[in-house]
């Protein structure tokens, strides 16, 4: 279903688990940086909202998206983090490096997440254009980062 189908920020928390001791990373990628810090304030108020503490929120940047996969791996090793949100914003450019970027993103941080047997979200805005990511990050489509937190608090209730 296309984003245009479903806001990124519409979703039902009947089915949440108290997440109250539960331990998150958030690893932002500082390629086009406006937008990544727009997601990572949107996943921080939302598991602020639904009952997480600041000081068990850990951030931690990298230099772009495709850095995305070592930084959730350094969190997600510790047995303390529960679950790891990776927000990046990748935006076609003249040859297929946006491509290249993406797809080892997409499968780098499911490794990640088998690996370690805990949810490694996937919240990598990936558009043709600036206008498209800013609609990701807190327009039109809702905030990718707001879907992400969903994500790891559904799957630390699953
Ligand atoms: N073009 C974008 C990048 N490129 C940088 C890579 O992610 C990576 O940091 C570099 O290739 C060095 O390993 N990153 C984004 O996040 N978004 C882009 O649009
Ligand atoms: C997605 C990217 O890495 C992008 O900025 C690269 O741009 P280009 O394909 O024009 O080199």
């Amino acid at each position: 279903m296309a984003t245009a189908l479903k806001n990124l920020s519409d979703y039902s928390s009947d089915h949440f688990i108290d997440i109250s001791d539960k331990r998150f990373g958030l690893v932002v990628a500082e390629w086009n940086r406006e937008i990544t810090d727009t997601l990572a304030q949107g996943a921080y108020d939302t598991l602020i909202k639904h009952g997480a503490k600041e000081e068990n929120i850990f951030r931690n940047t990298v230099p772009g998206s495709f850095e995305l996969t070592l930084g959730a791996q350094l969190l997600a090793q510790h047995e303390q983090i529960d679950a790891v949100i990776c927000l990046g914003v990748v935006i076609k450019g003249e040859t297929k490096h946006d491509d290249y970027i993406c797809h080892a993103v997409a499968s780098g941080i499911t490794n990640v997440g088998l690996k370690y047997n805990k949810p490694v979200i996937f919240g990598l805005v990936t558009t043709n254009t600036l206008e498209q990511a800013w609609d990701r990050a807190g327009g039109k489509h809702g905030n990718k980062g707001v879907e992400g937190a969903v994500a790891a608090i559904h799957m630390l209730s699953f």
